[in-house]
């Protein structure tokens, strides 16, 4: 895919399994987006080949929209209106839709109220994007950095939404630059730069290698001299097994986590 002389996608070759969640990850600027709008059938490349569910996404649009959900990167609402209203309608558009109020509560649809799509927050409207890729029961979902611009109470929500849609058979592309978001939920990773795939595999298969992180959380505060007494404990164990230390650290629970627990959003789901 070429804009103008600029090359943004180059020769990338990826095959995608039904019912499984595919990240396409990708620093910005990698043609992430642009990859998912030629599959979406927006956009027709120069040269290749793209099938999505055996269709041609520019010649056979017509087939494989009713089959698709597509959540954009930004948009895909009319600025006057409210989020429930919007997915209303366009779950009217769909033969066997989602029951809309389930959507509206797991995906907090409820606290935009009366306010006008352009003056949501840029979560609130993603998840109302969400909401209105999914309605339709998709067989095939593509999301666009889907969590960009969540709250970390909303990005675990809507990790759990896709998963549950994966569980019933649904197809999941999405594109992220998050890696905690492509290790926790995609069954296979793509990653590509500069318009390329520079490597693809399960998130297994991907960081497994020659190192390792051991990851130690305790549920109290730790007496001064536990540090040293532990760091003592693992050089100990390291020299015993002949395995190299590369770091030890020592610190406090990460932001996220103190957010979560805080705001109680996760022990509520
Ligand atoms: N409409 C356009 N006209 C010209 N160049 C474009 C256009 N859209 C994208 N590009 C360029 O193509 C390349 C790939 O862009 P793309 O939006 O696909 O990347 P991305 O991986 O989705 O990035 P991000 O993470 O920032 O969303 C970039 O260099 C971008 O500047």
């Amino acid at each position: 895919m070429r804009y103008g002389d600029k090359v943004a996608v180059d020769g990338l070759s990826l095959t995608v399994e039904r019912g499984s969640i595919t990240a396409v990850l990708g620093p910005n600027g990698a043609g992430k987006t642009t990859t998912l709008e030629t599959c979406e059938g927006f956009r027709r490349p120069q040269a290749g080949h793209v099938r999505v569910l055996g269709l041609d996404p520019v010649t056979q649009r017509r087939e494989l929209l009713p089959r698709i959900g597509v959540m954009l990167q930004s948009g895909g609402a009319w600025s006057g209106v409210r989020a429930e209203e919007m997915l209303r309608h366009v779950a009217k558009l769909h033969a066997n839709p989602l029951p809309v109020d389930m959507l509206v509560e797991r995906l907090g649809l409820g606290e935009c109220g009366k306010t006008p799509f352009r003056r949501l927050s840029g979560g609130q409207q993603q998840r109302l994007g969400l909401a209105m890729a999914v309605v339709g029961r998709p067989e095939l979902v593509f999301v666009d950095e889907p969590t960009a611009g969540m709250d970390p109470a909303a990005r675990r929500t809507t990790w759990e939404l896709l998963q549950e849609l994966r569980a019933d058979g649904v197809t999941i592309v999405l594109t992220t630059h998050y890696l905690e978001e492509a290790e926790r939920l995609a069954d296979m990773v793509h990653i590509i730069d500069r318009g390329q795939l520079i490597a693809t595999g399960s998130p297994e298969e991907l960081t497994r290698g020659s190192s390792a992180t051991v990851r130690l959380v305790v549920d109290r505060e730790l007496p001064a001299d536990a540090e040293a007494a532990l760091r003592a404990a693992v050089s100990t164990w390291s020299e015993q097994h002949q395995v190299g230390l590369q770091s030890i650290s020592f610190g406090s629970r990460t932001l996220e986590d103190v957010f979560l627990h805080l705001t109680g959003r996760e022990l509520e789901s």
